[in-house]
């Protein structure tokens, strides 16, 4: 909406039965600011040595915003500073209720750079100051010292000498990556990132579903183990949910099933199996969000490897990091691609920013010779570029899916999504007429299509755990019954949103007679649940998914399954706030996976400035084996077309100048 079309709905809107109001209090009527950013700005902006008091409370409301949007900072040089709290037609031309009077707390004039010089004047900004400006990036203190933090560890980390025997390691690397198996077309990226990794106390292998992460972990870990056979590594593995770290547990275990002929009987016992989340390993004190292990109390390991990367926020990160003895070797796995982390921060996108699939990942001229020597009998497989990046030496891209092949529906709808392709879309739609593609239903018809037939489908899947609990099954294999379908919505109010879709369900499957929904009583025998905040005293963490179920003395019990696959039960008054989760938010069902995943957006009216490239592509790599989509094909493109990133400083930092 242009400055003018705004004045012409202010003016008519003033006519008819509207209060107009200053703008700081109808975005806090409408819950777009809260009572805190207004009483922090004023806190802040107090002192008489100000020069613009005006400007830079309003700079500062607008880094409060963009702190509860998970950016990391307020990129000055993004902000339309003629309508920099984004407010749309609709606000202004309301026939009753309240309008703002104005689109913009700015001069007609101002700019980014009147913004960083008044900033730059300011008594609360600057070093040791609680507000923090990085050129064109202003910051509350606290999440620029993480950034600070976590960008000179990694560094440090990246150039740290390591003593290994090149000779040594250039046999292993050919030991566990002979040339017969590389893929057809290119190079063998896992031989690459296991030299990278091996070479530098900092490494990133980032990859999308099924390129092999953990598999070139697994051998990884071997070479590494192998290498220093003489004082045997400590190695830990973490990933940030119980989840994903039983995911993790599981998949090293079944990677190392894979190469039991290749692994020595005096490595195998050396490579860990068992995950844990980062939690736990940092150990929560109790009441606070402080952990036992820091700086001044290091973690007792030589090796740390942190599986769904993408779902650490900065903060964890930069904790995790300092944690960390000086010695200890990092390396990150995980899909750069994925939606980011709940909290904020973006770290792992911001460390793999510039990676393109189908290219070479830009490595200096003396890494390539170094990678070339141990992997390609120095033939000049990888070429340099020219990336300005400090860490770029330390990031390894899997680029060949192993599990989605080409003839795989899943693989080639995610890397539709993921590269906004629609012709790339289509070419899937063709094959799934032609049969080609099994593991891949497209339902379009949302529109036409009644709920409830969606509704009985999700209904029917469910059905099985449900009847195993009726059979007194065992408790894992009732977990794992339920694992092995999902619905996932991208919403969580609206017809299509998590809170109806569970009660259309409940109903339905209540009136099949396989639960039992008592009014007087909110928990019942076979409720599926997700935990939804971290109690760290029961050791129960948001995205824990119990059951309920009667123990030995019948009494209606939440039955998880922790990452080390032991069983645990609460009884309902000691949980912590929970949903039920026959539908899940696809940002909650990050770092799982599931045989069976449905996935449904809404409506195009009903669709949500949250729909974006990321959640979908997040949604379809949850996939293992079957994938349903239930969405308006306009909305799946929209989505597609559609990519976000946050603000953050990270990569800037570790740019060479
Ligand atoms: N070099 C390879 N040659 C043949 N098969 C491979 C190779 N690497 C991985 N695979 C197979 O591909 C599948 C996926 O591998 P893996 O689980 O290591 O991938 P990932 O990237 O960790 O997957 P996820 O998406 O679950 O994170 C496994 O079945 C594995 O055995």
């Amino acid at each position: 909406m242009s400055v003018l079309d705004t004045n012409t709905a202010i003016a008519t809107a003033a006519t008819n039965d509207v209060q107009i109001v200053p703008l700081f209090d109808y975005l806090l009527s409408e819950n777009r600011l809260r009572m805190v950013d207004i009483k922090l700005a004023e806190l802040l902006c107090s002192s008489e040595q100000t020069q613009r008091p005006n400007d830079v409370y309003s700079l500062l409301l607008l880094l409060c915003l963009s702190q509860q949007s998970q950016h990391s900072c307020l990129d000055l040089a993004q902000v339309d500073w003629r309508n920099p709290f984004n407010l749309r037609q609709s606000d202004f031309t309301k026939l009753a209720g309240i309008i703002p009077d104005t689109l913009s707390p700015f001069s007609d004039t101002f700019t980014t750079a009147e913004a960083i010089n008044c900033l730059q004047n300011h008594p609360s900004v600057g070093e040791a100051k609680p507000l923090q400006l990085l050129e064109q990036r202003f910051y509350f203190a606290r999440l620029s010292g993480y950034e600070q933090t976590l960008a000179s560890r990694l560094l440090l980390m990246s150039e740290r000498k390591l003593d290994i025997d090149s000779d040594k390691l250039t046999q292993l690397l050919c030991d566990y990556f002979p040339e017969q198996d590389a893929p057809e077309q290119g190079l063998d990226w896992q031989k690459v990132a296991c030299a990278m990794a091996a070479t530098k106390g900092f490494s990133v292998i980032t990859g999308g579903p099924g390129t092999g992460k953990t598999t070139t972990v697994t051998k990884l870990l071997a070479i590494l183990q192998s290498l220093y056979q003489n004082a045997p590594l400590s190695i830990k593995l973490v990933a940030p949910t119980g989840k994903a770290a039983a995911r993790l547990s599981e998949s090293i275990l079944g990677a190392k099933q894979q190469l039991k002929d290749k692994i020595s009987a005096a490595i195998t016992p050396l490579i860990p199996e068992s995950a844990q989340t980062i939690h736990r390993l940092l150990g929560v004190k109790p009441f606070t969000n402080k952990f036992r292990h820091n700086r001044s109390n290091p973690l007792h390991l030589d090796v740390l490897i942190i599986d769904e990367a993408s779902m650490v926020d900065l903060s964890l990160m930069a904790k995790l990091i300092e944690a960390l003895p000086e010695h200890a070797r990092l390396i990150l796995l995980g899909d750069k691609d994925q939606l980011a982390s709940v909290d904020t921060g973006s770290v792992m996108s911001d460390l793999c920013q510039g990676l393109v699939l189908g290219q070479t990942p830009s490595y200096s001229e003396a890494r390539c010779a170094e990678l070339n020597s141990l992997c390609f009998n120095n033939q000049r497989k990888l070429v340099a570029g020219n990336s300005q990046f400090k860490l770029a030496d330390c990031i390894a891209f899997l680029q060949h899916s192993y599990r989605f092949t080409a003839d795989s529906g899943i693989g080639q709808l995610a890397l539709a999504v993921n590269t906004n392709n629609s012709g790339k879309l289509n070419y899937v739609e063709q094959e799934l007429s032609s049969g080609q593609f099994k593991d891949v239903i497209l339902d379009y018809d949302i529109v036409n299509k009644p709920i409830d037939k969606l509704v009985q489908s999700a209904a029917s899947k469910y059905a099985q755990y449900l009847n195993l609990i009726k059979q007194h099954a065992s408790v894992q294999d009732i977990h794992k019954a339920f694992a092995s379908y999902q619905l996932l919505a991208a919403v969580r109010e609206g017809d299509y949103g998590v809170h109806s879709l569970n009660k259309r369900i409940e109903t339905q499957l209540s009136q099949q007679g396989l639960i039992n929904v008592n009014s007087n009583q909110r928990h019942y025998l076979g409720m599926p649940i997700m935990i939804a905040q971290n109690d760290y005293q029961l050791k129960l963490f948001n995205g824990d998914i119990g059951i309920f179920m009667h123990d030995d003395s019948a009494q209606l019990k939440a039955l998880f399954i922790d990452e080390q696959g032991n069983q645990r039960a609460f009884s309902p008054a000691r949980l912590p706030a929970h949903d039920t989760v026959y539908v899940m938010t696809i940002h909650k069902s990050q770092g799982s996976e599931f045989a069976y995943t449905a996935m449904v957006l809404p409506p195009q009216n009903q669709a949500t400035a949250g729909i974006n490239r990321q959640l979908v592509y997040t949604g379809i790599t949850r996939a293992k084996n079957t994938f349903e989509l239930v969405a308006d094909k306009k909305v799946l493109l929209m989505a597609m077309n559609k990519s976000v990133s946050r603000a953050s400083g990270l990569y800037e930092r570790l740019v060479e100048l």
